[in-house]
């Protein structure tokens, strides 16, 4: 039988290229996001790694995706606020609804818990104690008082919808919103 014929062919753009790109490490301009650039030498321009045009007129494709970065905001947490200290406060047993059962809440009553030291919020219908896990916020306190004494779904979901309130604040759960009674006067 025949020798195959040598892919790819010895005249291909394939194998002019080859020169070009000859090493299968990222190229050096490759830059992951939130990192600063390597440093170039101040003798002469910054080195590309891949030339705007390679030999035979083909177009190399993008190497780099650039996803703007939205600064984080998370803050420090206090000792013995972590992630898994909430987890071990939520089981310890000790009542963090500030309520012995489950409450109908109405819009005037959320309201009347907007401090700091008495903080429910309303999300998806639900009401939650929110006081205990204000230290344990990684977006910090002042970010879950925004929307002590109110409705925060909107502003929750907007911030971080991926976040399973349902789960987390399952110990916290006061009741369920209702609407004002008719005759009710707005307080
Ligand atoms: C509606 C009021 C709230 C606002 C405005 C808010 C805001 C924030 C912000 C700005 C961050 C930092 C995001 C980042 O830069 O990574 C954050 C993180 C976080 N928040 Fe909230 N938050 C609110 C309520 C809550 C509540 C009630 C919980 C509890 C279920 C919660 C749980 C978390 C968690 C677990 C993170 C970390 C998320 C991550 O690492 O991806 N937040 N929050």
């Amino acid at each position: 039988m025949d020798d195959a014929p040598a892919f790819p062919a010895l005249n291909s753009a394939q194998r002019l290229s080859s020169s070009a790109s000859s090493s299968l490490a990222p190229p050096s301009n490759m830059v992951a996001p939130g990192r600063l650039p390597p440093p170039t030498s101040s003798l002469g321009p910054p080195r590309l790694a891949v030339p705007a045009r390679l030999p035979g007129g083909l177009t190399p494709p993008p190497t780099t995706t650039v996803i703007p970065a939205k600064p984080r905001q998370k803050v420090v947490l206090t000792p013995g606020h972590s992630p898994l200290d909430w987890a071990r406060l939520t089981l310890s047993g000790q009542n963090l609804r500030g309520v012995t059962s489950f409450q109908k809440v109405t819009p005037s009553e959320l309201k009347k818990h907007r401090r700091k030291d008495d903080a429910w919020m309303a999300l998806n219908g639900k009401v939650y104690n929110v006081t205990a896990y204000l230290p344990f916020h990684p977006g910090g306190e002042q970010e879950v008082m925004r929307a002590a004494g109110r409705d925060g779904t909107k502003l929750y979901m907007n911030t971080h919808a991926w976040v399973n309130y349902d789960n987390l604040l399952k110990e916290c759960l006061v009741g369920f919103m209702v609407p004002e009674p008719e005759d009710s006067d707005d307080e």
